[in-house]
């Protein structure tokens, strides 16, 4: 019986797909970067074209280079929140897919704030009216783009998993998890929602079925055989099982493009006080399972900004020599709200600053500024997390980010907690191969499938007091400026 899982990886920045043996062991893996598109301020796109081409040439990459017949079944995880607009019939994009950092809806967002919208959509699905989720997304796009409107019945709208899945198999569904960051999803029902499908003038009839994480979603044979779909989910929520976050309380933090925590909170959906999002972080056998998510904007994405537009660093790993060049910051703090400011804050017009500079400050210290915000912000959402009764025993982490060393120190001394780093760091992927492993009867469930998870890692703070009152401090004031 085959017993290898073949996953694939949507990612904001790039593509991947990889294989699993059944004890968790990487085999192999293939990856293409993904252009991205800033048509003007706050817009970001993805072509769904090259998503797709370049999802697909990595999985035949990698089942082409496995034993035959020894893939059992396939995984997928992807970025969320993005939505895809294409034409059923004959299966191309009508549009570019809006991704989930564009802030092209904060107006539409703020009238239906201010016309008293806002804590319904809150209590209904978990989430807050921001341009992040995909409801005003989707509103936008079938508004301004026409194609959409004269595709009639052949529009179909998804999120990536629901894009690529319908490539792979010609079914238009998602998932539970994906399904949860669309604002259009009753979170305590797991459907999609009259009220506010017509709130935000979405029509049902081209949205995808709402299906659980783990099960039978299809075959394809676009690898070679034909092979079946078994598990799915958004790929913070495929880290979280990765990570084996099984038990209410166990956290994770992810630190890719963005970084995005999440805190399971077990079969009882939580509620936020403090502007934290409740979200779906898994259904099984129609059962779902919440979490508590923090979600941050900015992470990977602003050292690729110092990198590729500012040109400040050659690559990103050589942030860590360079934040290690200086004994402290300077006095300079740089608040990354590029793409505006997300949890706690939520302030989509919000812009990015440098400040404290002074004629003594140098590249390094803007370099260690830039890797200090992952820590200052995680700390904003720890508050934020123990103020609505969460608080973390111990954070575990993951993501392209934490191959950087000093910031995963810093994260435990900021933090003043356990920081705990597995060895292999393609979480996500290992989470969204545990499903596919219960999709496909290889375990009976999530604590079977824990068993992939391999060695651990650990850092203990080692900051004194006085310096982290210091810095959150500075820190304070800093986005206190920016959000005036
Ligand atoms: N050593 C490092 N130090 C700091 N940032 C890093 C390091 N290595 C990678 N990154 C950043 O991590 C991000 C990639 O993380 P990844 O988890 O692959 O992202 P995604 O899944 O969102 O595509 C990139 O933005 C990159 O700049
Ligand atoms: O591409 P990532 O890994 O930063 O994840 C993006 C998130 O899913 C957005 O909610």
């Amino acid at each position: 019986m085959p017993d290898h899982i073949l996953v694939i990886d949507e990612g904001t920045t790039s593509t991947r797909a990889m294989l699993f043996s059944a004890d968790g062991t990487p085999l192999d893996t293939e990856q293409q970067e993904l252009t991205q598109s800033y048509p003007g301020p706050g817009l970001v796109e993805h072509d769904p074209a090259e998503i797709w081409d370049k999802t697909l040439a990595c999985a035949r990459a990698v089942a082409s280079r496995a034993a035959p017949g020894s893939i059992r079944a396939i995984g997928i995880t992807n970025q969320r929140e993005t939505v895809v607009f294409w034409n059923r019939r004959t299966g191309e994009p009508l549009a570019p897919a809006i991704v989930w950092q564009d802030r092209r809806t904060a107006p539409l967002c703020r009238r239906l704030k201010e016309d008293g919208h806002e804590t319904a959509v809150q209590a209904k699905t978990g989430l807050l009216l921001d341009p992040y989720f995909s409801a005003t997304k989707i509103a936008w796009a079938c508004e301004n783009w026409p194609q959409l409107r004269e595709a009639g019945d052949d529009l179909a709208i998804g999120t990536i998993e629901s894009w690529l899945i319908f490539k792979l198999t010609g079914a238009h569904i998602t998932d539970a998890t994906n399904a949860s960051r669309t604002a259009l999803m009753a979170i305590g029902s797991g459907q999609w929602d009259d009220g506010l499908l017509s709130l935000f003038g979405v029509d049902r009839r081209h949205l995808p079925e709402i299906v659980d994480c783990a099960g039978s979603f299809g075959e394809t044979a676009l690898l070679g055989g034909s092979i079946p779909i078994c598990g799915m989910a958004g790929d913070q929520q495929a880290a979280a099982i990765g990570q084996a976050c099984l038990r209410p309380g166990d956290t994770k933090a992810t630190f890719g493009t963005g970084a995005f925590i999440l805190t399971q909170a077990g079969r009882r959906l939580p509620t936020s006080r403090h502007r934290l999002l409740s979200t779906i972080a898994w259904q099984l056998n129609g059962e779902r399972h919440y979490a508590l998510e923090g979600a941050i904007f900015v992470a990977g994405s602003l050292i690729q900004w110092l990198r590729d537009s500012v040109k400040l660093i050659r690559t990103s790993a050589e942030t860590e020599e360079i934040a290690r060049s200086v004994p402290d910051n300077g006095g300079v703090y740089l608040v990354p709200a590029l793409s505006g400011l997300g949890a706690p804050h939520w302030e989509p017009e919000a812009r990015a600053a440098i400040s404290g500079l002074s004629f003594a400050s140098t590249r390094a210290h803007i370099v260690r500024a830039a890797l200090e915000a992952m820590a200052h912000q995680a700390s904003d959402l720890k508050s934020a997390f123990a103020a609505d009764g969460q608080d973390w025993a111990k954070l575990r982490v993951d993501g392209g980010m934490m191959a950087n060393d000093w910031l995963a120190q810093d994260l435990a001394d900021m933090l003043d907690l356990e920081v705990e780093r597995p060895a292999f760091a393609e979480t996500t992927a290992l989470g969204a191969a545990m499903l596919a492993g219960v999709g496909s009867g290889l375990f009976a469930d999530l604590e079977e499938a824990a068993a992939m998870r391999g060695k651990l890692e650990s850092f203990t703070p080692k900051m004194d007091g006085k310096t982290r009152e210091t810095r959150l401090s500075g820190w304070k004031h800093a986005v206190e400026a920016v959000i005036g």
